[in-house]
């Protein structure tokens, strides 16, 4: 059984063309002009683009003693919805506890996605097992990147020797580094002095993560990173003095890549400040919102080209959960969500205004994912044989954003009361049809695991620059003999 889409626009991260794009098998089969299938989709009016990959999202991840409300099933759902077609999740080893046995509870966890998604293994701790079982973890498990806390002292965090360890070990294994940037001493200072003058309200989650403590904490990573000739991938860029590290270090040549989430580029501090507890501590997530001046910065790097890719840390957690912080914004649950909003969002306040183009939107949502996770072309690609991961986008269809009739589980959306103008008409999951005009025809347990070879090309590059530069004795002749 074929599917043809019939009469759009192609917009891919380089091109833009008219075509019909014929699908058999779950993949692309054939693309170009009159092409007929068993089933039509009609594109007329639309742009026909590689569906969204969420590069960050934590589903059902256990969290601050509870776990993130949307699991496998809803989170993809919620994905599916906003024209995202593929997740990648973070699989979190409890201290002590082997990678490969996190694995295997992620792997349970996710028998219920609705679309394809892949994972990354955290480094929560350092020692000769978890040495061991990366190579494991690369080499047969198709997981070729590794994430670092550097904040949340006494729980993920880890410190700069473990830090350094494991860097060099990817570097050796052909996998990238990731780091969570924020220097986890400090915040847990801060937290306390604000705690002690009896600032207690999620308000003072943001004064406890000022931009420095992100834009320290991100140039450390990159300077280790460097020294262990490890490529390194910087989540949830928040501010301008991350930013500005990352920028400064891909001037240099290093190979950096900086993530801003769409709640970053589009919601800002003033949430915070809100008189309902409950509207501020349900925006509450590491790092917090910024100012416009942050803002500005991120869209830059969007278009400049120093930002690489948008994604949504989507960490859903109810009102409920939320209010476990009430009188110490400490214990507020850390985490937004996103899935089902970051494509529309990011296209009515990145395309519809002229900061990013078409290209460069599927770049930053797709195609420079697949490529620096190392799934390109199998995903974030129109091209034959790619997966039919595919989104055909309605720029004419709108609505305001509202947690009423949205496909995630939890009671209140952040981006509530937005409006959106741009969102899928159909939403393709390895051909199958997931989202038919509006209407939800996800499939649960459709979604297969993407595994993700070592070495993509940049590894390879660095690996042989490493060993290019590598410090070398000098041969000498003629050394004087000691002790005469
Ligand atoms: N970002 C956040 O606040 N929660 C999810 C965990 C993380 O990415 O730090
Ligand atoms: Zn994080
Ligand atoms: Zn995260």
């Amino acid at each position: 059984m074929s599917t043809v889409i019939k009469n759009g626009t192609i917009v891919t991260a380089d091109l833009t063309y008219k075509s019909d794009v014929l699908i058999e098998g779950g993949k692309i089969v054939q693309i170009g002009e009159n092409l007929k299938g068993d089933k039509e989709l009609d594109a007329t009016g639309c742009y026909v683009m590689p569906g969204g990959i969420d590069p960050h999202t934590h589903l059902e991840m256990p969290f601050m003693g509870t776990y993130s409300s949307d699991d496998f099933e809803s989170g993809t759902r919620a994905g599916l919805a906003g024209g995202t077609t593929m997740v990648v999740d973070f699989a979190l080893p409890n201290q002590g506890e082997s990678l490969l046995d996190a694995l295997k509870r992620w792997d349970n966890k996710s028998t219920r996605a609705n679309c394809d998604y892949s994972f990354h293994m955290a480094v929560t701790w350092w020692g000769e097992q978890v040495w061991d079982d990366m190579d494991e973890v690369v080499n047969k498990r198709g997981i070729n990147t590794f994430k670092h806390f550097l904040a949340y002292k006494g729980a993920l965090m880890v410190n700069d020797d473990e830090l350094f360890h494991s860097f060099t070990r990817c570097a050796d294994l052909g996998a990238t580094p990731m780091v969570h940037a924020e220097n986890g001493d400090v915040v847990a200072e801060l937290s306390a002095r604000l705690l002690a003058d009896g600032n207690n309200g999620p308000e003072a989650h943001a004064y406890s993560r000022p931009p420095q403590v992100e834009g320290e904490a991100t140039n450390r990573a990159i300077m280790i990173a460097d020294m262990a000739g490890a490529p390194l991938y910087v989540v949830h860029t928040s501010c301008e003095d991350s930013h500005e590290a990352i920028r400064r270090a891909r001037m240099q040549g290093k190979r950096v890549w900086g993530e801003p989430l769409i709640q970053h580029l589009t919601l800002d501090e003033s949430e915070y400040f809100n008189k309902d507890w409950d509207h501020a501590a349900r925006r509450v997530m590491s790092p917090p919102f910024r100012n416009k001046q942050h803002q500005d910065s991120l869209w830059a790097g969007l278009s400049s080209g120093s930002l690489s890719v948008v994604a949504t840390d989507h960490c859903a957690f109810t009102t409920e959960q939320k209010r476990s912080g009430v009188g110490d914004f400490t214990k507020i649950p850390n985490g937004t969500g996103g899935l089902e909003d970051r494509m529309p969002m990011l296209w009515t306040h990145g395309v519809n205004t002229g900061r990013i183009t078409m290209n460069e939107f599927v770049a930053v949502t797709s195609t420079n994912v697949a490529k620096i996770m190392n799934c390109y072309p199998q995903k974030g690609a129109v091209l034959v044989g790619a997966d039919a991961d595919l989104v055909v986008w309605d720029p004419e269809k709108e609505k305001t954003i509202a947690a009423e009739g949205q496909q995630s589980s939890i009671d209140y959306n952040v981006f509530e009361g937005k409006h959106v103008k741009g969102l899928p008409r159909f939403t393709l999951t390895r051909g199958q049809v997931a989202v038919h005009d509006g209407e939800i025809r996800c499939e649960e347990g459709h979604g297969k695991f993407v595994a993700r070879e070592p070495n993509a090309t940049v590894n390879r590059a660095l690996t042989q620059w490493k060993d290019l530069t590598q410090p070398r004795p000098v041969e000498r002749s003629g050394i004087p003999a000691t002790g005469v």
